[in-house]
């Protein structure tokens, strides 16, 4: 095993062989339970709901509908025949005879829908094995897509990120309901920075279900660094990476609907995957990096790499550098060159040994001249940005930098390139308008914002006092090749 860190979780109840429980038939086999003084029926139906329903009655009488169960709220007294969906449910857990069902459901519409816990009434059965077998075919069911094993995922921790309560939130919130859902959890916690990269290297990654990261972006760029860099790269991105939003930015979290904590904890239960863009980050001679974020220069990088001294603030450092950043107004030195996202990209020739092959990239000399010194001189495909100065400026691969900025609407998990959204001549009222408008993506409308969308691009950054960064992650301020990976990642979606 890797570090002091790591610790194998069980979920509490045992595991017990389910080969009995082959087919659908006996998934759903129901049976007889007392709660207080009455008797029910419980029953997992074929679509995956779970009924809890008075013995006698045809009729599954469900207490989250209807007059009465409105009454009912209103003097705070619940019934214990219920009905689960079986989207919300999650699995359960077992106290002696009796199990009671966990679930998450839907809190709240409109762009960034949440998902709240609910645990029902404790239902007593005759034996504890009873209890068990109903609780692991509700797990099946609901968060094994109805394996007979429970699926695995590593977890890794980043105490350090967002306010620094990430372990602390993790152990309250999320591990509880991973435990419900009954997945084989292996738990890893970072000592230092880099060590998420050092953890993913040495994974057994095969079967895995999801590598969720427990912590900001800074962790999820970590975390596919390890990825990439494996032998058997090829093989680890199939197992898609899960965030649950501990950090300060969370953006993987963003993009993936993981807007809360028991979201996030709820869609690794579910384990629904997409395909996601990332990206190959080229500094010659240095060695290849990859992001999934972002390419920022100037103005974002300053409010946020400039505001590490104030991360006790929580995301709200980043609004406090945000109006710091208008106020100052500063112009930054770049030269940027581009390949349309709408052109074709050269063929892919030789192995790809050493990561995803850059086809767009590798037709450029990259230890030449420097193309951009000579306009007349840029490879055949790219064209300039005009502009030559710039205050805004990020490269974006997916629309949310953080829970609360769409800056780039219309980029997605897999869209194939990168939308740059930048601002030349940006006044201080434009400057303050873009921040108001960022949260619904409607500062693109703001006069000045450019938006270009690329496959590739080359940034030269030209001034000091500024970073460069990838991901939120400085890199070294020097000329830059970016490409992306169409769909090679795996991203685990609420
Ligand atoms: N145990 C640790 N002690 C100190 N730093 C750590 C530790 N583990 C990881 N780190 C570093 O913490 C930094 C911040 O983590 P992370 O980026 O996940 O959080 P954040 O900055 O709050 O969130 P975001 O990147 O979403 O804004 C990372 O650069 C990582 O290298």
């Amino acid at each position: 095993m890797l570090d002091t860190g790591d610790r194998l979780l069980s979920s509490g109840d045992s595991h017990r062989d389910l080969g009995i429980l082959e087919s659908q038939e006996i998934l759903s086999q129901p049976i007889s339970v007392t709660c207080g003084k009455e008797v029910f029926t419980a029953q997992i139906q074929p679509d995956g709901r779970i009924s809890v329903s008075p013995k006698g009655r045809r009729q599954v009488w469900s207490a989250e509908s209807g007059l009465l169960a409105k009454l009912l709220q209103l003097c705070a007294v619940t019934s214990p025949g219920t009905q689960i969906e079986g989207e919300e449910l999650i699995g359960g857990i077992v106290v002696q005879r009796s199990f009671q069902l966990w679930s998450c459901s839907q809190h709240g519409s409109g762009k960034k829908p949440t998902r709240v816990l609910r645990k029902s009434h404790f239902y007593q059965c005759e034996s504890r094995e009873k209890a068990e077998d109903f609780v692991l075919r509700a797990r099946r069911q609901s968060s094994w897509s109805t394996s007979t094993s429970a699926p695995s995922i590593v977890v890794i921790i980043n105490p350090h990120s967002g306010t620094g309560r990430a372990a602390q939130r993790y152990k309250e919130v999320v591990r509880p309901i991973l435990a419900a859902a009954g997945l084989q959890v292996l738990e890893h916690t970072t000592t230092h920075a880099g060590h998420a990269t050092a953890i993913v290297q040495e994974l057994e990654l095969s079967g895995l279900r999801a590598v969720v990261m427990v912590g900001g972006d800074g962790t999820v760029w970590e975390a596919l660094q390890g990825y990439m860099s494996r032998p058997d790269w090829r093989d680890a991105v199939r197992v898609p990476l899960a965030q649950l939003p501990a950090g300060s930015g969370n953006a993987l979290a963003a993009n993936a609907g993981g807007w809360s904590l028991v979201t996030a904890a709820w869609a690794v239960c579910k384990g629904r995957s997409s395909p996601f863009d990332v990206f190959s980050v080229v500094q010659p001679p240095g060695k290849r990096k990859f992001g999934f974020l972002s390419v920022a220069y100037g103005m974002i990088t300053n409010l946020d790499i400039g505001t590490e001294h104030l991360r006790w603030l929580g995301p709200l450092r980043f609004t406090y550098g945000a109006l710091r950043q208008i106020i100052l107004r500063s112009d930054w030195a770049i030269r940027m060159a581009y390949y349309p996202l709408e052109t074709a990209a050269p063929e892919v020739s030789g192995t790809e040994l050493d990561g995803p092959a850059t086809p767009i990239l590798d037709a450029l000399d990259l230890n030449a001249a420097r193309p951009m010194d000579n306009p007349g001189s840029l490879p055949q495909d790219w064209r300039m940005v005009p502009e030559d100065t710039v205050q805004m400026c990020v490269a974006c691969n997916l629309p949310w930098l953080d829970l609360d900025n769409q800056v780039a609407p219309q980029a997605g998990f897999s869209t194939g390139g990168l939308d740059l959204v930048y601002t030349s001549q940006m006044q201080r009222w434009q400057g303050l308008q873009i921040l108001l408008k960022a949260s619904d993506g409607s500062h693109l409308q703001v006069p000045g914002v450019r938006l270009i969308k690329m496959k590739a691009l080359m940034l030269e950054p030209l001034s000091s006092g500024t970073w460069l960064a990838v991901d939120g992650e400085a890199i070294p301020r020097e000329r830059v090749y970016i490409e992306v990976h169409p769909g090679l990642c795996q991203v685990i979606t609420a």
